[in-house]
């Protein structure tokens, strides 16, 4: 079923007020109530007779006065419950007054097929065939009637009288109903009337004083219509009680005895019952309705409170001498107005809906099939095992299955959402499988980097280590040649010295000389003494000559130390004196640059240090890590354990639903062609119908000829109707279920 969507009246039931005229006793004293009606015909103002005081007021949706039509009650108030039927909602329009109010006045009228005078069922019947014929073509319609009556809380069949005490029953899909009532299909208005003629003759109906014709006892006519949409394969049922009471009466006013007496007592209680539920249902304190105490409120219990669109009309009489009943009606109207009812459109699952929706489990469980192959997929990447599947053949016995048919979708319903559930729940397990795998690996990787890291720079050491006493060699060889090149030069240094000695004792002896020279010239000439000048420069000449020599001496001798210096310190030798310098500065370089090496070294040391704790930290966390994985290993087998086993189940439910599936499968071939042999049967019983009805009206003009027109209903009431009860289907838009002589929605009769 489906929430109600638009609402055109609402949930509260909707009650109107209608007053008949004066009967020819009354109009004699033709004393009335004193009552106004509002313009609007909502409001009621009621100056009692007998009450002193303020005017009693009254509000409902429509007071109709005295000189109302059917028509217009018929507009106001069922009208909009028939439209609402023919969307699929239940509907219910009920009479409520004393005796002689004009209930059946109003719901059945004085003349079926009068279209002045018709009452509200004929009406409603009416618009239910004009919306059928006015409708789209692919919309297929059945319309079933029943009609039964309470009669001193019993139910009666009024269309086979063998069932004089039938139950009421409830059900999730149905609501309240009563079991084993006929319904009869119907595919015209003629039909119906026929069949409310044929229930009416079997209605108990007494006089009394107030009525001559007075009903004894509550009667409900039911029409249902379905209707199956051949294009969304959408059916929807909507059911229309129509209820006559019986009247409420003061047992002193009508001179009931005896039996009268019984019946007079049992419809007060009834209504008593009535009026209780109504009471229960609108003081906002009772928490349980009293449904179940009288016959009547269980059959209206959908229509008071329930899954129902409602109407009741309360007729009054005006008369003064009804004062005090019109009152009463008029109160139990307001309380009534009140109630709060749930109307929902009842929807049914058609076989092709069911085809339809057959269609969608398929796909979805092909979508579902998918996910578990992915899920299967990923398990066994993690490691888990994915157990193989056992077929398990379920069949189902033909009739089991077609009686279990419309739990079915339920089932599948349930074990989808089962499916979704644990698909849901593997989903997320993966998910965090998944997490937990991307965060080992991240770790790896870290300890991968790690590792390679350690191992180049162990390389860079090894090296280091390697390259070492190659340097330490070379230095060594420096160090030697600087010191080999420092003797040598301490060598030169000590020859140098020894050359400059003698150098400069030579040029001391040279002074000398020279001095020696110098005194003599300084003493003259003389004979002797020029012989002594004269043998004095040859001395001083030979001295010159010797000094000249000693000259000759020290140059070569300079130049002796020269060559010397030459011969003992060669090119080689000078660069290698030159190259000290360079050496040195090399050996300065070298050695910061040893510093440097040793501090790198040092460093790196230091480095490999750091890690080699590095790499121990590392190792421990891999240790954690391993000891965590072999946990989350332990978790995860556990939860590939619980996976198995889901998957387990789910491959048995799986199975058992494609099982369930072709089984469905089969069993939709056989509905199809058991609908086909029934639609074939139908057709012959359809043609074999109006074979017989011919017949029987070949049958029924003879008898009336044989008996001069005399009524065939009057002389022999018929203990059930004799019309074939077979299915009629109706397509919209088939004007052929339409009388032509009722066109009631533009009726030139009505009276507005
Ligand atoms: N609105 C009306 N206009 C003309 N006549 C009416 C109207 N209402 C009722 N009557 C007449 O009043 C009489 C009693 O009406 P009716 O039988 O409908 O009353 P009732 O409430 O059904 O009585 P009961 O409870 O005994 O069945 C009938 O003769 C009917 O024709």
């Amino acid at each position: 079923m489906e929430e109600e969507k638009e609402d055109s009246i609402g949930g509260n039931v909707i009650v109107l007020c209608r007053f008949r005229p004066l009967n020819e006793r009354e109009a004699i004293s033709g004393e009335l109530i004193n009552i106004n009606i509002s313009d609007d015909n909502k409001n009621i103002s009621l100056h009692s007779s007998t009450e002193s005081g303020e005017p009693l007021k009254f509000c409902f949706d429509y007071v109709f006065p005295t000189t109302s039509k059917q028509n217009l009650v018929y507009e106001k108030s069922a009208k909009p419950i028939v439209e609402a039927v023919m969307q699929g909602f239940n509907g219910t329009v009920f009479a409520y007054g004393q005796t002689s109010s004009g209930k059946t006045y109003t719901m059945t009228g004085p003349d079926l097929e009068d279209p002045i005078s018709m009452g509200v069922i004929p009406r409603m019947v009416s618009t239910v065939f004009d919306m059928i014929s006015n409708s789209d073509p692919y919309i297929e319609y059945a319309v079933k009637v029943s009609y039964a009556e309470i009669y001193l809380e019993k139910i009666k069949d009024l269309l086979d009288i063998s069932k004089t005490n039938l139950k009421v029953h409830e059900d999730k899909t149905r609501g309240v109903f009563i079991a084993e009532l006929t319904e009869r299909y119907v595919a015209t208005e003629t039909d119906v009337y026929e069949i409310m003629k044929f229930g009416l003759d079997n209605r108990n109906v007494g006089s009394t004083n107030m009525n001559s014709q007075s009903s004894r006892s509550h009667s409900i006519f039911i029409i249902t219509i379905t209707q199956t949409n051949n294009r969304d394969y959408i059916a929807k049922t909507g059911k229309l009680y129509l209820v006559d009471l019986a009247g409420s009466e003061k047992v002193g006013k009508t001179g009931a005895t005896g039996k009268r007496l019984d019946e007079a007592k049992n419809i007060n209680k009834s209504l008593t019952m009535l009026g209780l539920v109504i009471y229960s249902l609108t003081d906002g304190k009772s928490t349980h309705i009293p449904y179940r105490d009288s016959k009547l409120t269980r059959v209206l219990q959908d229509s008071l409170g329930g899954n129902s669109k409602t109407a009741l009309i309360v007729t009054c009489s005006p008369a003064l001498y009804n004062e005090a009943e019109t009152i009463s009606t008029l109160r139990f109207g307001m309380r009534a107005k009140a109630i709060k009812n749930t109307p929902k459109i009842n929807r049914e699952y058609t076989v092709a809906e069911l085809k339809l929706m057959l269609a969608k489990l398929r796909e979805e469980m092909a979508k579902k099939d998918r996910r578990i192959k992915m899920l299967e997929d990923q398990v066994k990447a993690l490691g888990g095992k994915v157990p193989d599947v056992m077929i398990k053949e379920v069949k189902f016995d033909d009739e089991r299955e077609i009686e279990h048919e419309p739990n079915k979708n339920d089932d599948y319903e349930e074990i989808i959402a089962e499916l979704e559930d644990v698909r849901t729940k593997l989903a997320e397990e993966v998910r965090i499988s998944n997490k937990r795998e991307t965060e080992i690996k991240e770790r790896i990787e870290d300890l991968t980097i790690c590792n390679a890291k350690i191992v180049q720079l162990n390389q860079e050491i090894k090296f280091l280590k390697e390259k070492m006493p190659e340097n330490d060699f070379s230095i060594q060889e420096r160090e030697n040649l600087l010191e080999r090149l420092l003797v040598t030069k301490e060598a030169l240094e000590a020859d140098r010295f020894s050359l400059n000695q003698k150098i400069i004792d030579l040029e001391k002896k040279l002074g000398e000389k020279d001095a020696e020279i110098l005194e003599l010239s300084n003493k003259g000439p003389s004979g002797q003494s020029r012989n002594s000048i004269n043998n004095f420069k040859d001395l001083l000449k030979s001295e010159r000559e010797i000094n000249s020599g000693y000259q000759k001496e020290i140059q070569q001798l300079r130049q002796n130390v020269s060559d010397l210096l030459n011969k003992r310190c060669p090119d080689a030798k000078i660069n290698e004196i030159l190259r000290d310098d360079i050496s040195r500065k090399e050996r300065d370089k070298w050695m910061e640059e040893r510093k440097k090496i040793i501090l790198d070294l040092q460093n790196r040391i230091d480095r490999v240090t750091e890690l080699e704790v590095a790499l121990d930290d590392a190792k421990d966390s891999y240790k954690t890590l391993e000891s965590y994985m072999s946990e989350g290993e332990r978790s995860l087998k556990k939860k590939t354990d619980t996976l198995e086993r889901n998957l387990e189940q789910l491959t048995l439910m799986y199975h058992q639903l494609v099982s369930q599936k072709s089984q469905l499968g089969v069993d939709k071939q056989l509905a199809d062609k058991r609908l086909h042999r029934i639609m074939d049967k139908n057709k012959s019983l359809d043609e074999e119908n109006a074979r017989l009805n011919s017949l029987y009206e070949q049958a029924e003009a003879k008898i009336a000829q044989m008996n001069n027109k005399e009524s065939f209903h009057d002389k022999n009431p018929r203990a059930s109707i004799g019309v074939l009860n077979i299915k009629k289907t109706i397509r919209g838009g088939n004007p052929s279920s339409k009388r032509p002589s009722i066109t009631h929605s533009k009726s030139p009769f009505s009276e507005d």
